[in-house]
């Protein structure tokens, strides 16, 4: 059904899908799966770090004492390797011997270096220690983290460091913000399953892998994954379904003003439509609906337009699931080639860029289409022409969107 759309602007519909409500829930899981889970409370740490006097060189352990005088001999008590305690006394004139990382014994004030000591006639019970120490090559109990100090607070996305810095603290599981539940479906008649032989009218799902890995790089969870013949009744089906058990359900094509464009009919229908027009280039059908609380957001079958429609629009909602903020940084850049093409509305350019003298310079990246899809390996930002019946001038000033994973 042909049906006039309202076009609004995409700061517009980037407002509408931002302000849509969502259900966050948490859930626990092992530290082992945590890396970019993001922490829904803070974690404090159950002990101090580090939770003993740690010797930060190997040497020999000596009292406050005996810090002076030398060179001097002293008596060695025996040796303390790391993992290992002590706990006889150092009575004057006597050292450990001690390894870096070792449990410092309670009365030993210094660490002095092996390097300033010298063996003496091969007694390993004896060693002359030739000078002192500036510092004490001792770590104090609780230097580095208080017991009860938050570790790492909520809200923060865990990465390797962090892991590292729970696993010190004992920490076996975590309490994240669960990730979206997402599903996927791709619409036409045309799309061959990737075993199929190519054939003549038909092409291969190439959105569906690229929507799913950009998805799961994001933050949001694929469990549902499939390609739909133009049939109305199966697309229905298929949609109401996806639509009951998800947060989110992306479709891709059959969303313009075909005979076999369902999606859009489905939109006009729904709770809440968004959008069904956007003033932008690639990707001015792009359509955002939500059913049921959950939100449905149809994006173009055009390669190009697929790839900067997630972007524009999906990254920053399945973050904000995350409560993170989109990872796209934009930037002011300089058109650094010529794109003469001009339109009626702006476009949201596929370029790469580079860092020359603090500027950023945006270089236009192949061919451009909305059906286009080379230029989608080696597209590093989003460059904005704006609508002009005049091309943007090599030179000129503009907004660009420098994309994450790239
Ligand atoms: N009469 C009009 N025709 C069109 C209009 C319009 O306003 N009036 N808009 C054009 C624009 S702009 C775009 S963009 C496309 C959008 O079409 P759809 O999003 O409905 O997508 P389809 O028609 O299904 O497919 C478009 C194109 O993309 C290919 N495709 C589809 N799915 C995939 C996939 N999963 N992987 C790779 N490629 C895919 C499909 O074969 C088509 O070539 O509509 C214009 N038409
Ligand atoms: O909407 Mo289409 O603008 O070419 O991708």
């Amino acid at each position: 059904m042909l049906t006039r759309r309202t076009p609004i602007s995409v700061t517009e519909a980037q407002k509408r899908v931002q302000s849509i409500p969502l259900k966050t829930a948490t859930e626990i899981i092992p530290l082992e799966e945590a890396n970019h889970r993001v922490l829904a409370k803070d974690v404090r740490a159950k002990y101090e770090y580090p939770h003993f006097r740690r010797a930060g060189m190997d040497g020999y352990a000596i009292r406050d004492t005996d810090d002076n005088d030398f060179p001097k001999e002293f008596s060695v008590l025996g040796e303390i390797q790391a993992g290992a305690t002590w706990d006889q006394p150092l009575t004057p004139g006597t050292a450990v011997r001690i390894m870096t990382g070792a449990y410092v014994p309670n009365d030993a004030a210094k660490v002095i270096r092996i390097e300033k000591t010298r063996p003496v006639d091969g007694n390993p019970s004896r060693v002359q220690i030739m000078t002192s120490e500036n510092k004490s090559n001792i770590t104090e109990a609780g230097t580095d983290v208080k017991k009860g100090a938050v570790i790492l607070s909520h809200d923060q996305e865990i990465n390797p460091g962090g892991l590292a810095v729970l696993r010190a603290f004992g920490v076996k599981e975590v309490e994240v913000y669960q990730r979206p539940r997402i599903a996927i479906i791709a619409t036409g008649t045309e799309l061959l399953n990737s075993d199929a032989p190519i054939a003549p009218g038909k092409i291969y799902n190439s959105n569906g892998i690229m929507l799913k890995n950009l998805v799961e790089e994001t933050g949001g969870r694929v469990d549902f994954e499939t390609q739909l013949p133009d049939d109305a009744s199966t697309i229905r089906k298929v949609l109401n379904e996806q639509i009951a058990s998800h947060e989110i359900v992306i479709t891709d094509g059959g969303v313009s003003v075909g005979d076999f464009d369902y999606i859009g009919d489905r939109a006009r229908q729904a709770d809440r439509l968004l959008f069904n027009k956007i003033k932008q280039r690639p990707g001015s059908v792009t359509t955002a609906f939500v059913q049921d609380g959950t939100l449905v957001m149809a994006l173009s079958g055009n390669p190009g337009a697929c790839f900067t429609g997630f972007y524009l629009y999906m990254e920053p909602l399945i973050r904000r699931y995350q409560h993170q903020s989109s990872r796209i940084r934009k930037v002011r850049a300089t058109l650094a080639a010529p794109y003469n093409k001009t339109n009626g509305f702006d476009r949201y350019l596929r370029c790469r860029y580079a860092i020359k003298d603090g500027r950023c310079l945006v270089y236009p990246n192949g061919i451009n289409r909305s059906g286009s899809l080379a230029n989608l390996q080696t597209t590093t930002c989003l460059a904005l022409i704006p609508h002009s019946t005049t091309p943007m001038q090599v030179g000129t000033e503009t907004d660009a969107w420098l994309l994450p994973f790239k």
